[in-house]
Protein backbone atom coordinates (compact mmCIF):
# COMPACT_ATOMS: atom_id res chain seq x y z
CA UNK A 1 0.00 0.00 0.00
CA UNK A 2 1.58 3.30 -1.18
CA UNK A 3 1.75 6.34 1.45
CA UNK A 4 0.26 9.63 0.67
CA UNK A 5 1.77 12.96 0.60
CA UNK A 6 -0.29 15.72 0.97
CA UNK A 7 0.96 19.25 0.40
CA UNK A 8 0.56 22.42 1.32
CA UNK A 9 0.69 26.06 0.23
CA UNK A 10 4.05 27.09 0.99
CA UNK A 11 3.35 30.26 2.62
CA UNK A 12 0.14 29.12 4.33
CA UNK A 13 -2.22 32.02 6.00
CA UNK A 14 -1.88 31.91 9.54
CA UNK A 15 -5.44 30.04 9.36
CA UNK A 16 -4.14 27.77 7.31
CA UNK A 17 -0.30 26.69 8.83
CA UNK A 18 0.47 23.12 8.09
CA UNK A 19 2.06 23.61 11.97
CA UNK A 20 -2.06 24.10 12.83
CA UNK A 21 -2.04 20.09 11.95
CA UNK A 22 -2.39 17.69 14.89
CA UNK A 23 -1.42 13.76 14.32
CA UNK A 24 -4.40 12.78 15.69
CA UNK A 25 -6.90 14.82 13.72
CA UNK A 26 -5.42 13.64 10.77
CA UNK A 27 -5.36 10.22 12.41
CA UNK A 28 -9.30 10.90 12.51
CA UNK A 29 -9.69 10.08 9.31
CA UNK A 30 -8.07 6.61 9.52
CA UNK A 31 -4.84 8.26 8.52
CA UNK A 32 -2.51 7.91 11.12
CA UNK A 33 0.56 10.10 10.80
CA UNK A 34 4.02 9.20 9.04
CA UNK A 35 5.50 12.21 9.27
CA UNK A 36 4.68 16.06 8.85
CA UNK A 37 6.67 18.88 7.55
CA UNK A 38 5.77 22.18 8.42
CA UNK A 39 8.56 24.10 6.76
CA UNK A 40 7.87 21.88 3.53
CA UNK A 41 4.25 22.09 3.60
CA UNK A 42 3.37 18.08 3.55
CA UNK A 43 1.80 15.42 5.65
CA UNK A 44 2.52 11.98 5.24
CA UNK A 45 -0.29 9.26 5.67
CA UNK A 46 -0.73 6.05 4.69
CA UNK A 47 -2.53 4.65 1.36
CA UNK A 48 -5.77 3.41 1.93
CA UNK A 49 -6.45 0.31 -0.21
CA UNK A 50 -10.25 0.28 -0.16
CA UNK A 51 -10.08 3.15 -1.71
CA UNK A 52 -11.79 5.17 0.92
CA UNK A 53 -11.08 9.08 1.14
CA UNK A 54 -8.92 11.03 3.03
CA UNK A 55 -10.94 14.11 4.21
CA UNK A 56 -8.72 17.21 4.89
CA UNK A 57 -8.90 19.71 6.60
CA UNK A 58 -7.21 22.37 8.64
CA UNK A 59 -7.69 23.78 12.35
CA UNK A 60 -7.15 26.86 14.04
CA UNK A 61 -5.59 25.79 17.41
CA UNK A 62 -1.64 25.15 17.26
CA UNK A 63 -0.72 21.67 16.50
CA UNK A 64 0.53 20.26 20.27
CA UNK A 65 -2.63 22.17 22.13
CA UNK A 66 -5.22 20.08 23.67
CA UNK A 67 -8.33 21.68 23.63
CA UNK A 68 -9.56 22.92 27.26
CA UNK A 69 -13.15 22.17 27.81
CA UNK A 70 -15.64 24.21 29.82
CA UNK A 71 -19.12 23.44 30.52
CA UNK A 72 -21.83 26.08 31.70
CA UNK A 73 -25.15 24.62 33.42
CA UNK A 74 -28.24 26.73 33.21
CA UNK A 75 -31.97 26.53 32.90
CA UNK A 76 -33.07 27.91 29.84
CA UNK A 77 -33.36 31.55 29.66
CA UNK A 78 -31.06 32.15 32.22
CA UNK A 79 -28.06 34.34 30.62
CA UNK A 80 -26.00 31.72 29.01
CA UNK A 81 -25.87 33.53 25.64
CA UNK A 82 -25.15 36.42 27.74
CA UNK A 83 -22.47 34.69 29.38
CA UNK A 84 -21.08 33.19 26.49
CA UNK A 85 -20.92 36.85 24.11
CA UNK A 86 -18.68 38.22 27.55
CA UNK A 87 -16.74 35.08 27.66
CA UNK A 88 -15.71 35.18 23.99
CA UNK A 89 -14.94 38.94 24.08
CA UNK A 90 -12.17 38.49 26.98
CA UNK A 91 -10.48 36.23 24.48
CA UNK A 92 -11.25 38.99 21.40
CA UNK A 93 -13.09 38.45 18.61
CA UNK A 94 -16.55 37.79 18.02
CA UNK A 95 -18.36 34.50 17.86
CA UNK A 96 -20.60 32.96 14.98
CA UNK A 97 -22.53 30.23 14.10
CA UNK A 98 -20.42 28.22 11.31
CA UNK A 99 -20.49 29.52 8.19
CA UNK A 100 -22.10 28.31 5.64
CA UNK A 101 -23.65 25.75 7.30
CA UNK A 102 -27.01 24.96 8.70
CA UNK A 103 -28.56 28.54 9.50
CA UNK A 104 -30.05 27.20 12.87
CA UNK A 105 -27.31 25.76 13.71
CA UNK A 106 -26.90 26.37 17.93
CA UNK A 107 -23.52 26.75 17.79
CA UNK A 108 -21.02 29.36 18.16
CA UNK A 109 -17.39 29.93 16.50
CA UNK A 110 -15.06 32.69 17.48
CA UNK A 111 -10.81 32.27 16.96
CA UNK A 112 -10.29 30.35 20.17
CA UNK A 113 -13.51 29.15 21.41
CA UNK A 114 -16.33 26.64 20.22
CA UNK A 115 -19.45 26.70 21.97
CA UNK A 116 -21.67 24.17 21.53
CA UNK A 117 -25.39 23.97 23.09
CA UNK A 118 -25.99 20.22 24.51
CA UNK A 119 -29.70 20.95 23.19
CA UNK A 120 -27.93 18.95 20.02
CA UNK A 121 -27.74 15.76 21.98
CA UNK A 122 -31.46 15.75 22.40
CA UNK A 123 -32.13 12.19 21.38
CA UNK A 124 -35.97 12.70 21.13
CA UNK A 125 -37.36 15.50 19.16
CA UNK A 126 -40.10 17.83 19.93
CA UNK A 127 -42.84 14.86 18.97
CA UNK A 128 -41.06 12.18 20.39
CA UNK A 129 -41.09 13.84 23.24
CA UNK A 130 -44.67 14.31 23.12
CA UNK A 131 -45.09 11.09 22.40
CA UNK A 132 -43.31 9.50 25.80
CA UNK A 133 -44.38 12.38 27.60
CA UNK A 134 -40.88 13.53 28.45
CA UNK A 135 -39.53 16.82 28.74
CA UNK A 136 -36.35 18.00 27.46
CA UNK A 137 -34.75 17.94 30.58
CA UNK A 138 -35.44 14.51 31.35
CA UNK A 139 -32.27 12.19 30.79
CA UNK A 140 -34.53 10.03 29.05
CA UNK A 141 -34.88 12.75 26.25
CA UNK A 142 -31.01 12.66 25.12
CA UNK A 143 -27.94 11.26 24.05
CA UNK A 144 -25.33 10.79 27.05
CA UNK A 145 -22.72 8.04 25.50
CA UNK A 146 -23.08 10.41 22.13
CA UNK A 147 -21.92 13.48 24.59
CA UNK A 148 -19.49 11.71 26.01
CA UNK A 149 -17.96 10.42 23.21
CA UNK A 150 -17.68 13.56 21.41
CA UNK A 151 -16.46 15.85 23.79
CA UNK A 152 -14.07 13.17 24.58
CA UNK A 153 -13.12 13.60 20.85
CA UNK A 154 -12.96 17.31 20.68
CA UNK A 155 -10.39 16.93 24.03
CA UNK A 156 -8.34 14.50 21.87
CA UNK A 157 -7.90 17.06 19.88
CA UNK A 158 -10.26 15.06 17.40
CA UNK A 159 -12.89 16.53 15.03
CA UNK A 160 -16.74 15.57 15.41
CA UNK A 161 -19.86 14.79 13.53
CA UNK A 162 -22.11 16.71 16.10
CA UNK A 163 -25.99 16.26 15.41
CA UNK A 164 -28.02 19.74 15.79
CA UNK A 165 -31.18 20.20 17.36
CA UNK A 166 -33.04 22.19 15.34
CA UNK A 167 -35.08 24.91 17.70
CA UNK A 168 -37.47 26.72 14.79
CA UNK A 169 -38.72 22.98 13.34
CA UNK A 170 -38.25 20.77 16.48
CA UNK A 171 -36.61 18.41 14.67
CA UNK A 172 -33.31 16.83 14.35
CA UNK A 173 -31.06 17.84 11.87
CA UNK A 174 -28.23 16.58 9.53
CA UNK A 175 -24.79 16.95 11.94
CA UNK A 176 -22.36 19.32 11.55
CA UNK A 177 -18.43 19.23 11.72
CA UNK A 178 -17.30 20.92 14.94
CA UNK A 179 -13.14 20.80 15.10
CA UNK A 180 -10.98 21.28 17.92
CA UNK A 181 -10.70 24.57 19.14
CA UNK A 182 -8.48 25.92 21.65
CA UNK A 183 -11.49 26.39 24.14
CA UNK A 184 -14.40 24.34 23.73
CA UNK A 185 -17.57 25.03 25.89
CA UNK A 186 -20.37 22.68 26.05
CA UNK A 187 -23.57 24.58 27.41
CA UNK A 188 -27.03 23.97 28.18
CA UNK A 189 -29.34 21.97 30.75
CA UNK A 190 -26.79 18.95 31.32
CA UNK A 191 -22.72 19.37 31.25
CA UNK A 192 -22.23 18.45 34.68
CA UNK A 193 -24.91 15.72 34.80
CA UNK A 194 -23.16 12.42 33.58
CA UNK A 195 -20.32 12.02 35.22
CA UNK A 196 -18.54 10.47 32.43
CA UNK A 197 -18.83 14.13 30.70
CA UNK A 198 -18.16 15.96 34.01
CA UNK A 199 -14.32 14.16 34.38
CA UNK A 200 -13.63 15.64 31.26
CA UNK A 201 -14.50 19.56 31.90
CA UNK A 202 -11.19 21.63 33.19
CA UNK A 203 -13.37 24.20 34.37
CA UNK A 204 -17.24 24.25 35.57
CA UNK A 205 -19.79 26.91 36.08
CA UNK A 206 -23.28 27.12 37.21
CA UNK A 207 -26.05 29.61 36.48
CA UNK A 208 -28.08 29.82 39.69
CA UNK A 209 -30.92 31.80 38.27
CA UNK A 210 -34.04 31.61 41.72
CA UNK A 211 -37.24 31.28 40.68
CA UNK A 212 -38.21 34.73 41.35
CA UNK A 213 -35.99 35.92 38.89
CA UNK A 214 -36.05 33.44 36.58
CA UNK A 215 -39.80 33.87 36.26
CA UNK A 216 -39.14 38.10 35.84
CA UNK A 217 -36.63 37.33 33.20
CA UNK A 218 -39.11 34.53 31.63
CA UNK A 219 -41.67 37.45 31.61
CA UNK A 220 -39.72 40.49 30.38
CA UNK A 221 -38.12 38.16 27.57
CA UNK A 222 -41.33 35.90 26.67
CA UNK A 223 -44.22 38.20 27.01
CA UNK A 224 -42.55 41.53 25.91
CA UNK A 225 -40.48 40.18 22.71
CA UNK A 226 -42.12 37.04 21.81
CA UNK A 227 -45.93 37.87 22.58
CA UNK A 228 -46.25 34.88 24.89
CA UNK A 229 -49.46 34.94 27.58
CA UNK A 230 -48.69 35.92 31.62
CA UNK A 231 -50.49 32.25 31.84
CA UNK A 232 -48.54 30.34 29.28
CA UNK A 233 -45.43 31.47 30.67
CA UNK A 234 -46.47 30.30 34.11
CA UNK A 235 -47.31 27.15 32.88
CA UNK A 236 -43.97 25.85 31.10
CA UNK A 237 -41.88 27.30 34.19
CA UNK A 238 -44.24 24.68 36.32
CA UNK A 239 -44.26 21.65 33.97
CA UNK A 240 -40.64 22.48 33.73
CA UNK A 241 -39.72 22.84 37.50
CA UNK A 242 -40.02 18.96 38.83
CA UNK A 243 -37.45 17.57 36.01
CA UNK A 244 -35.44 20.62 36.49
CA UNK A 245 -35.39 19.92 40.70
CA UNK A 246 -34.38 16.15 39.78
CA UNK A 247 -31.77 16.88 37.17
CA UNK A 248 -30.18 20.22 36.19
CA UNK A 249 -30.36 21.76 39.38
CA UNK A 250 -28.05 19.29 41.05
CA UNK A 251 -25.19 19.78 39.01
CA UNK A 252 -24.33 23.32 41.14
CA UNK A 253 -22.78 20.84 43.24
CA UNK A 254 -20.31 19.79 40.63
CA UNK A 255 -19.15 23.52 40.29
CA UNK A 256 -16.24 25.20 40.29
CA UNK A 257 -18.13 28.44 40.38
CA UNK A 258 -21.90 29.13 40.90
CA UNK A 259 -23.55 32.52 40.01
CA UNK A 260 -26.59 32.62 42.35
CA UNK A 261 -29.08 35.45 41.26
CA UNK A 262 -31.46 36.07 44.08
CA UNK A 263 -33.73 38.78 44.88
CA UNK A 264 -32.58 41.87 46.48
CA UNK A 265 -32.34 42.29 49.99
CA UNK A 266 -31.90 45.77 50.24
CA UNK A 267 -36.15 46.55 49.61
CA UNK A 268 -38.00 44.14 51.94
CA UNK A 269 -40.34 41.87 50.30
CA UNK A 270 -39.21 43.62 46.49
CA UNK A 271 -41.36 41.14 43.85
CA UNK A 272 -40.29 43.03 40.65
CA UNK A 273 -36.91 41.33 40.46
CA UNK A 274 -35.32 43.94 39.06
CA UNK A 275 -32.48 44.79 41.88
CA UNK A 276 -30.13 41.71 42.10
CA UNK A 277 -28.43 40.23 44.76
CA UNK A 278 -25.90 38.13 43.29
CA UNK A 279 -23.44 35.75 45.09
CA UNK A 280 -20.30 34.20 43.52
CA UNK A 281 -19.83 30.86 44.96
CA UNK A 282 -15.96 29.66 44.50
CA UNK A 283 -14.93 26.06 45.09
CA UNK A 284 -11.42 26.18 47.01
CA UNK A 285 -8.63 23.98 46.11
CA UNK A 286 -9.51 23.48 42.10
CA UNK A 287 -6.56 23.24 40.23
CA UNK A 288 -4.96 27.11 38.80
CA UNK A 289 -8.37 28.51 40.22
CA UNK A 290 -7.82 31.29 42.36
CA UNK A 291 -11.22 32.62 44.43
CA UNK A 292 -11.68 36.09 44.22
CA UNK A 293 -11.55 38.15 47.47
CA UNK A 294 -12.51 41.28 49.27
CA UNK A 295 -9.65 43.11 50.99
CA UNK A 296 -8.36 40.16 53.41
CA UNK A 297 -8.89 36.57 52.11
CA UNK A 298 -10.37 33.99 54.80
CA UNK A 299 -11.83 36.86 56.41
CA UNK A 300 -15.33 37.85 57.12
CA UNK A 301 -16.29 41.57 55.34
CA UNK A 302 -19.09 43.50 54.84
CA UNK A 303 -18.86 46.93 52.10
CA UNK A 304 -20.62 49.23 51.96
CA UNK A 305 -18.64 51.77 49.06
CA UNK A 306 -18.51 55.31 49.75
CA UNK A 307 -21.38 57.10 47.99
CA UNK A 308 -18.90 59.51 46.84
CA UNK A 309 -16.90 57.15 44.24
CA UNK A 310 -19.72 55.12 43.80
CA UNK A 311 -23.04 56.75 42.52
CA UNK A 312 -25.96 54.40 43.27
CA UNK A 313 -29.32 55.96 43.24
CA UNK A 314 -31.60 53.66 46.06
CA UNK A 315 -31.60 51.64 47.43
CA UNK A 316 -27.86 51.38 47.28
CA UNK A 317 -25.47 48.81 46.84
CA UNK A 318 -23.54 46.39 49.42
CA UNK A 319 -21.03 43.67 49.03
CA UNK A 320 -19.60 40.70 51.48
CA UNK A 321 -17.38 38.71 51.54
CA UNK A 322 -16.39 35.09 53.28
CA UNK A 323 -15.52 31.58 53.45
CA UNK A 324 -18.93 29.11 53.97
CA UNK A 325 -19.47 25.65 53.06
CA UNK A 326 -21.22 24.37 49.86
CA UNK A 327 -22.53 20.79 49.15
CA UNK A 328 -19.64 20.05 51.85
CA UNK A 329 -17.33 21.82 49.98
CA UNK A 330 -14.69 24.48 51.28
CA UNK A 331 -15.93 27.67 49.08
CA UNK A 332 -15.42 31.94 49.01
CA UNK A 333 -18.50 33.69 48.23
CA UNK A 334 -18.53 37.07 47.04
CA UNK A 335 -21.83 38.78 47.14
CA UNK A 336 -23.05 41.85 45.57
CA UNK A 337 -26.23 43.39 46.23
CA UNK A 338 -27.63 46.10 43.92
CA UNK A 339 -26.15 48.23 41.48
CA UNK A 340 -24.36 50.86 39.91
CA UNK A 341 -25.49 54.20 37.87
CA UNK A 342 -22.02 55.04 36.29
CA UNK A 343 -20.61 51.88 34.89
CA UNK A 344 -17.06 53.69 34.52
CA UNK A 345 -17.26 54.19 38.27
CA UNK A 346 -16.72 50.14 38.39
CA UNK A 347 -13.02 50.45 38.42
CA UNK A 348 -13.65 51.89 42.27
CA UNK A 349 -14.81 48.42 43.11
CA UNK A 350 -12.39 46.34 40.94
CA UNK A 351 -9.60 47.94 42.91
CA UNK A 352 -10.60 46.61 46.00
CA UNK A 353 -10.95 43.32 44.84
CA UNK A 354 -8.18 41.15 44.86
CA UNK A 355 -7.24 37.70 42.58
CA UNK A 356 -8.81 38.85 39.78
CA UNK A 357 -6.97 37.62 37.23
CA UNK A 358 -6.68 40.77 35.24
CA UNK A 359 -3.64 41.62 33.06
CA UNK A 360 -3.99 45.35 33.49
CA UNK A 361 -5.77 47.88 36.53
CA UNK A 362 -9.35 48.26 35.30
CA UNK A 363 -9.31 45.46 32.49
CA UNK A 364 -13.00 44.18 34.10
CA UNK A 365 -14.05 47.73 33.83
CA UNK A 366 -12.76 47.92 30.37
CA UNK A 367 -14.71 44.97 29.31
CA UNK A 368 -17.84 46.14 31.07
CA UNK A 369 -17.69 49.58 29.22
CA UNK A 370 -17.33 47.48 26.00
CA UNK A 371 -20.76 45.52 26.66
CA UNK A 372 -22.88 47.95 28.67
CA UNK A 373 -25.67 47.30 26.41
CA UNK A 374 -26.06 43.47 27.43
CA UNK A 375 -28.30 42.35 30.22
CA UNK A 376 -27.01 42.29 33.45
CA UNK A 377 -23.80 45.25 32.90
CA UNK A 378 -25.44 47.89 35.70
CA UNK A 379 -25.32 44.47 38.35
CA UNK A 380 -23.18 42.00 39.67
CA UNK A 381 -24.79 38.81 36.96
CA UNK A 382 -22.55 40.94 34.66
CA UNK A 383 -20.08 41.90 36.98
CA UNK A 384 -19.14 38.41 38.10
CA UNK A 385 -19.51 36.53 34.26
CA UNK A 386 -16.88 38.71 33.37
CA UNK A 387 -14.60 37.92 36.12
CA UNK A 388 -15.31 34.39 35.08
CA UNK A 389 -14.17 34.92 32.13
CA UNK A 390 -11.19 35.68 33.09
CA UNK A 391 -11.04 33.08 35.36
CA UNK A 392 -11.55 30.13 32.30
CA UNK A 393 -8.48 32.66 30.82
CA UNK A 394 -6.49 31.86 33.64
CA UNK A 395 -7.05 28.27 33.48
CA UNK A 396 -6.43 28.02 29.47
CA UNK A 397 -2.68 29.64 30.03
CA UNK A 398 -2.19 27.87 33.32
CA UNK A 399 -2.90 24.39 31.08
CA UNK A 400 -1.10 25.93 28.23
CA UNK A 401 1.91 26.34 29.85
CA UNK A 402 1.69 23.17 31.84
CA UNK A 403 1.79 21.37 28.16
CA UNK A 404 4.57 23.49 27.57
CA UNK A 405 6.23 22.17 30.25
CA UNK A 406 5.77 18.48 29.65
CA UNK A 407 6.15 18.58 25.69
CA UNK A 408 6.55 14.78 25.42
CA UNK A 409 3.49 14.29 27.60
CA UNK A 410 1.28 15.74 25.68
CA UNK A 411 2.77 14.76 22.64
CA UNK A 412 1.83 11.21 23.85
CA UNK A 413 -1.32 12.08 25.45
N1 LIG B 1 -28.12 39.45 33.83
C1 LIG B 1 -29.35 39.64 33.37
N2 LIG B 1 -30.10 40.64 33.85
C2 LIG B 1 -31.35 40.82 33.38
N3 LIG B 1 -31.94 40.04 32.46
C3 LIG B 1 -31.23 39.03 31.98
C4 LIG B 1 -29.89 38.78 32.39
N4 LIG B 1 -29.42 37.71 31.72
C5 LIG B 1 -30.41 37.32 30.94
N5 LIG B 1 -31.49 38.11 31.08
C6 LIG B 1 -32.78 37.97 30.43
O1 LIG B 1 -32.94 36.62 30.05
C7 LIG B 1 -33.07 36.54 28.63
C8 LIG B 1 -32.32 35.29 28.18
O2 LIG B 1 -30.93 35.52 28.26
P1 LIG B 1 -29.95 34.61 27.42
O3 LIG B 1 -30.41 34.58 25.99
O4 LIG B 1 -28.58 35.05 27.71
O5 LIG B 1 -30.27 33.22 28.12
P2 LIG B 1 -30.07 31.72 27.61
O6 LIG B 1 -29.87 30.91 28.84
O7 LIG B 1 -29.02 31.65 26.59
O8 LIG B 1 -31.48 31.42 26.97
P3 LIG B 1 -31.92 30.20 26.01
O9 LIG B 1 -31.32 28.95 26.56
O10 LIG B 1 -33.41 30.20 26.14
O11 LIG B 1 -31.43 30.57 24.65
C9 LIG B 1 -32.54 37.85 28.07
O12 LIG B 1 -33.18 38.22 26.88
C10 LIG B 1 -32.89 38.81 29.16
O13 LIG B 1 -34.24 39.17 29.02
O1 LIG C 1 -34.88 23.44 27.74
C1 LIG C 1 -34.51 23.72 26.63
C2 LIG C 1 -33.08 24.03 26.45
O2 LIG C 1 -32.85 25.15 25.65
C3 LIG C 1 -35.44 23.64 25.50
O3 LIG C 1 -36.73 23.78 26.02
C4 LIG C 1 -35.29 22.30 24.82
O4 LIG C 1 -34.06 22.26 24.14
C5 LIG C 1 -36.42 22.06 23.83
O5 LIG C 1 -36.44 23.06 22.87
P1 LIG C 1 -37.77 23.48 22.13
O6 LIG C 1 -38.64 24.08 23.21
O7 LIG C 1 -37.31 24.48 21.10
O8 LIG C 1 -38.33 22.26 21.53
Amino acid sequence: MANIKLTFPSSPSSSTSMQTLLPLRAGFYGAPLLSSSPSSGHLLVPGHSSGKRYKLFVCTASSTEQPVIIGLAADSGCGKSTFMRRLTSVFGGAATPPKGGNPDSNTLISDTTTVICLDDYHSLDRNGRKRENVTALDPRANNFDLMCEQVKAIKEGRPIEKPIYNHVTGLLDPPETILPPKIFVIEGLHPMFDARVRELLDFSIYLDISDEVKFAWKIQRDMAERGHSLESIKASIAARKPDFDAYIDPQKQHADVVIQVLPTRLIPDDNEGKILRVRMIMKEGIPNFKPVYLFDEGSTISWIPCGRKLTCSYPGIQFSYGPDVYYDNEVSVLEMDGQFDKLDELIYVESHLSNLSTKFYGEITQQMLKHADFPGSNNGTGFFQTVVGLKIRDVYEALRAEEAATPLKSAKA
